[in-house]
């Protein structure tokens, strides 16, 4: 069998009002069974098209193809209400802080607020693209999040309880919209990547890619394995406060982007929505076994990203 499973997510893909928790029997077994084996999953029949993901990506690269004075504006740390939100230029994060900094850019949505500047004069429908897809991930996310409950044998509201607030500023939920550049052999430091080694930080994430190569997973035997574009599924990884949120049930595995091969200058694109329970929610060992302690989601998050750009 494949390393990482596609799973069939059609009973309660997108467009499907509802269905009982009898119906969503066999998809919890795969789903668990998935996240706890791997900590990886393709998902297949979502409801989620390559086309809609090609859309969201050609407006992605017209924005990170714009001189830098024109991205500049835009730049991560310059929304006031939304520390997370915008633009991060190349070498700018280290995801493995023993790296040299990632080769790549990255836009980030991460308020929906209608008061926010976007860069619509160069790019029209940016921010409706980019809000639009934000909203389908988060209503994929939220069916993914009761199927994972129910797979664990808990109440199908236990985690959805903690993501009321996606979308608004008391939640950090992000669609990242990533750019890997061409790569010039000659100028790549030691070491460097397009993404270090990292596991990532909320309860899910989703990943969309174009189909050229380069992301891998760390499997239990700790071997790096390739997870390829699929095109139609989308890619859904265990992150880590879902894996203190379990007890290490679900496990959050290490995964990276390497670079090209010498003489490939190929780009490279993805879209990585990153759920993040409520800022307030307190994550609590769902088990009630105090494997861990408590932790507020936001004070995690911060001290996360702390570790990504450097600590001051
Ligand atoms: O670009 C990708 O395929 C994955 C990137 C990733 O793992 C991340 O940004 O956390
Ligand atoms: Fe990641």
């Amino acid at each position: 069998m494949a390393f990482i499973p596609v799973v069939d997510f059609g009973v309660y893909k997108l467009g499907i009002s509802d269905t009982t928790d009898e119906n969503l029997h066999e998809l919890c077994k795969e789903i668990r069974k998935a996240f706890t084996d791997v900590g990886f999953v393709y998902l297949e029949n979502t409801g989620i098209d390559k086309k809609e993901v090609d859309h969201v990506m050609d407006i992605s690269k017209k924005f990170f193809l714009l001189p830098e004075e024109q991205k500049r504006p835009f730049g991560r740390g310059s929304f006031t209400n939304s520390g997370n939100h915008g633009w991060v230029s190349s070498e700018t994060e280290r995801l493995n802080p023993g790296r040299p900094g990632d080769l790549k850019e990255a836009f980030n949505t991460t308020s929906l607020c209608t008061d926010i500047k976007w860069p619509s004069d160069d790019l029209e429908g940016f921010r409706d693209i980019q809000v639009g897809f934000f909203l389908r991930c988060k209503e994929l996310s939220l069916r993914v999040l009761r199927v994972m409950a129910l797979s664990l044998g808990l109440d199908s509201e236990v985690f959805l309880k903690a993501h009321s607030h996606i979308g608004s500023d008391e939640n950090g939920s992000t669609l990242r919209s990533l750019y890997y550049p061409p790569v010039n052999a000659g100028s790549v430091k030691e070491g460097q990547l397009r993404c270090g080694e990292h596991s990532d930080y909320g309860s899910i994430t989703l990943v969309f890619q174009s189909h050229e190569a380069g992301l891998q997973v760390l499997s239990r035997k700790g071997e790096f394995i390739s997870a390829p574009s699929i095109p139609g599924t989308v890619l859904i990884n265990i992150a880590d406060l879902m894996q203190r949120w379990t007890s290490d049930v679900f496990v959050s595995a290490v995964h990276r982007v390497l670079l090209p091969p010498v003489g490939d200058s190929s780009t490279r694109q993805s879209l990585v929505f990153f759920v993040q329970p409520d800022d307030d929610a307190i994550i609590t060992c769902c088990d009630g076994s105090d494997k861990y302690p408590p932790v507020k989601s936001v004070d995690y998050l911060l001290a996360r990203f702390d570790d990504s750009y450097g600590r001051k």
